[in-house]
């Protein structure tokens, strides 16, 4: 199975790069796997895949952070984001919001389409997310996003490489690893390291064993 791996920042997924001994790069051809480093937002991630997705992988895997919405979900927590929707696409209409679909522009909610049954996806919790430009940090804001989503987590690239998957029907496995929770600001209760070792020892697993 070819699977093109796919990470907005290098840091994210800095262990697995370690693992397999990987050279460092935006774009790289392993024997097994293939590895795309995107930038972080969906805009640069939809130009890198429009670049290198082309039908010729059996799997993308979007690897990354993200934040929970959820406070009782422990910081370091895998999720298997099985759906995701860009939250920011439509209009405003006075106090209320019309989505891209109520326009009758597109569509803003998509599924990570895969057939895959293995213990290592199995026993991960599932959960929809919102993919945003701007991060939420206003209790305002979480409370109107929660009640139109009820996200478990955001992050700034998940509906975009779930898009691309969907244009050029590939499978698609979207795995967060929580880093924080979606709350006003504060970046020192963040536990990045925690979140990309659990994501990455994950992810060299699963690239082992499939
Ligand atoms: O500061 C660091 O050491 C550091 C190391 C690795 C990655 C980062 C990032 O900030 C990655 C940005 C990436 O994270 C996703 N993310 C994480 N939390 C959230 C959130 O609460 N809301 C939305 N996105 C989030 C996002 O997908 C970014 O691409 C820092």
């Amino acid at each position: 199975m070819k699977i093109l791996l796919v990470a907005a920042t290098r840091a994210e997924i800095a262990l697995l790069i370690a693992h397999f001994d990987l050279p460092e790069q935006d774009f790289i051809r392993t024997k097994d796997f293939d590895l795309l480093i995107t930038g972080v937002g969906m805009t640069a991630t939809a130009f890198a895949l429009g670049k290198h997705l082309k039908g010729n992988y059996n799997l993308v895997l979007n690897l990354g952070i993200a934040g929970s919405f959820d406070h009782t979900t422990p910081l370091g927590t895998l999720i298997n984001v099985t759906t995701d929707e860009f939250a920011e696409l439509g209009a405003e209409n006075g106090d209320t919001f019309l989505s891209i679909d109520e326009l009758g522009f597109g569509k803003a909610r998509y599924t990570a389409k895969n057939n895959l049954l293995s213990d290592a996806v199995k026993k991960l919790q599932k959960g929809h997310g919102i993919t945003v430009n701007r991060v939420h940090g206003n209790e305002n804001s979480i409370s109107r996003v929660v009640s139109r989503f009820n996200p478990a987590i955001e992050s700034m690239e998940g509906a975009a490489v779930l898009y691309c998957c969907d244009q050029e029907s590939v499978p698609c496995l979207q795995i967060r690893s929580i880093s924080n929770y979606v709350e006003p600001r504060n970046k020192d209760s963040w536990k990045i390291g925690l979140a990309i070792k659990n994501l990455n020892d994950w992810a060299i697993g699963f690239l082992t064993n499939t």
